[in-house]
């Protein structure tokens, strides 16, 4: 383990205090699909409440539903039953301009693949999503500079994607994410397609800044030994969100 990692442990073991408010709140999810006549039960009844500086797991196993749930979650998908309710607010029946906007307002999203737009510089992926918002150039460009030298890429900010390593990517991905300071990230399977030991650095870096920034995080993922080192951990289990300890996650 790394002694960053070590750190981070020991922050989460001290028991801190979390604002009261959840940051997400999802209330009894139901989601269901057709495959030919045959109708799988996906989400029944899943709830949780995420509150901010909270890096939450989401885990189990394939099929589960936990794309299901993180799109939902994000807004991308409307439930059959069931709310979302981001910093006191129900998004769940907003007209589609409305929910784009509080996506790009008040979450950021890291993917597996880092999605990074392969024409453009690190430091341009960072910006593209702040002008978007209508901050300034000289804004965007400060504030990208400030998160990919918090992660440790300053010397990488006019490199292409292409140009950069699988964790540097992701990094980079990462550092999108949060460049609007947004208040929930949902990551799925960040560090799914990255050696262990590249594995454990990125995420090492993306709890650093949940912790630092106080933003919430639900993170999908397959990695039992990172979900581990997570404040909490969520199982999807028929379709219902149940908590388990950390520590006791096999
Ligand atoms: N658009 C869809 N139409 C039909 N079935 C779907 C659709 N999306 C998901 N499913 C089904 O819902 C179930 C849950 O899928 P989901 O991708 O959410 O699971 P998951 O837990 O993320 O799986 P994995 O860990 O393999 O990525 C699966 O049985 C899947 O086939």
């Amino acid at each position: 383990m790394t002694a960053l990692a070590e750190e981070l442990l020991a922050v989460r073991d001290t028991g801190r205090d979390f604002a009261t408010q959840p940051a997400l709140r999802l209330d009894r999810l139901v989601r269901a699909f057709y495959q030919g006549s045959r109708k799988i039960e996906v989400l029944n009844g899943a709830s949780a409440d995420i509150f901010p500086g909270q890096a939450v797991a989401l885990v189990g196993p394939s099929g589960a539903g936990k794309s299901t749930l993180l799109h939902i979650s994000g807004l991308l998908e409307t439930p059959d039953g069931g709310r979302v309710i981001i910093n006191g607010r129900d998004c769940t029946g907003m007209p589609d301009a409305e929910r784009t906007r509080v996506r790009r307002v008040q979450m950021g999203f890291v993917y597996q693949f880092h999605q990074l737009l392969p024409e453009f510089s690190a430091l341009e992926n960072i910006m593209i999503p702040q002008l978007i918002l209508g901050r300034t150039k000289k804004q965007a460009r400060q504030r990208a500079a400030q998160l990919l030298g918090s992660l440790g890429l300053a010397d990488r900010v006019d490199h292409r994607p292409a140009q950069l390593s699988g964790g540097e990517q992701q990094r980079t991905a990462i550092a999108r994410a949060l460049a609007n300071d947004p208040r929930l990230i949902l990551a799925d399977e960040p560090t799914g397609n990255l050696d262990p030991h590249t594995a454990e650095h990125v995420f090492d870096a993306l709890i650093h800044l949940i912790r630092t920034t106080g933003v919430a995080a639900l993170i999908c993922t397959h990695n039992l030994d990172l979900a581990r080192r997570m404040d909490r951990v969520l199982r999807l289990e028929n379709g219902m969100l149940v908590e388990v300890q950390p520590l006791a996650l096999r």
